[in-house]
């Protein structure tokens, strides 16, 4: 599954490549950036990173008519502590343009693709994200440390995705300190959260979790802060009834008072 969407990032690859080559290359966003960390804090347990997502592998399309800018601040006025914007474009119908358009939204962004070339986090830094994703599981332990040092230099918050033990130990030692365990299997695309509560249990001091994918119900935030989560990110849940802000809602709404 991983090979097939490194695959498909190829052609964007090679435009960025160009780019480059041709000298045109964006330049990085001059001034501090929103800081995602910070920003999720403040939220306390059971924060929320809240996703645009219009499609997926596992759901085809979900909701390819609503808008990145609308759906961003809807969020942000439900009370997400941050915004994850797909960009993915193949799979997950996402486009970097999104990042322009829900800046307005005023929550940092976290870019979710699938980055393993260092001119893909160059071009993050051209946009007003204030994290990227990398997914240990792509990435060689140098590469992942290499590309999450090149994201600090420009100010992003590298957010490091694992899916078992394995990952976790490459992610550490690369260095990484913010965490996300991604509870669905890259095999079936299913979810099952026994993933969170399995690697929870790891949890070292100074780390920042976030438990991603398969999240409905107020309840199940509790249960991932109440294991050690600082945040959780969900998606589809919230973008598939069509009206992703009431959705948000309703979910914090069923976290314990
Ligand atoms: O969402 C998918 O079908 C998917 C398939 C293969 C690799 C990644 C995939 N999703 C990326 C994500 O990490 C999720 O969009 C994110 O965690 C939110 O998950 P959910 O709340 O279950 O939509």
């Amino acid at each position: 599954m991983l090979d097939k969407f490194v695959r498909a990032k190829q052609p964007e690859i090679e435009l960025l490549e160009t780019l480059q080559k041709e000298g045109c290359f964006p330049a990085p966003l001059s001034g501090p950036r929103r800081s995602f960390l910070d920003s999720l804090r403040q939220q306390g347990a059971g924060a929320v990173i809240a996703e645009y997502k219009r499609a997926s592998p596992s759901r085809g399309d979900i909701a390819p008519h609503l808008r990145a800018d609308d759906v961003a601040c809807a969020y942000a006025e439900a009370g997400a502590g941050a915004v994850s914007i797909l960009t993915e474009q193949q799979y997950f119908r996402g486009s970097m343009s999104f990042l322009q358009k829900a800046e307005r939204c005023g929550l940092p962004m976290l870019r979710k693709d699938f980055i393993f070339h260092e001119l893909q986090v160059r071009q993050t830094a051209a946009s007003p994200a204030s994290a990227v994703l990398l997914i240990a599981r792509m990435l060689r332990v140098e590469q992942l440390a290499h590309l999450a040092a090149l994201c600090e230099e420009y100010g992003l918050t590298p957010v490091t995705e694992v899916f078992d033990a394995e990952d976790l130990s490459r992610a550490r030692r690369a260095g990484a300190h913010v965490i996300q365990v991604n509870n669905r299997d890259l095999a079936t695309l299913t979810t099952s959260l026994d993933n969170s509560r399995e690697l929870s249990q790891s949890k070292q001091d100074g780390e920042f979790w976030i438990s991603a994918s398969g999240i409905f119900h107020g309840s199940e935030i509790d249960e991932m802060a109440d294991c050690g989560f600082d945040a959780v990110l969900v998606g589809t849940s919230l973008m598939e009834g069509g009206d992703p802000g009431a959705a948000l809602r309703t979910l914090l709404a069923g976290r314990r008072a």
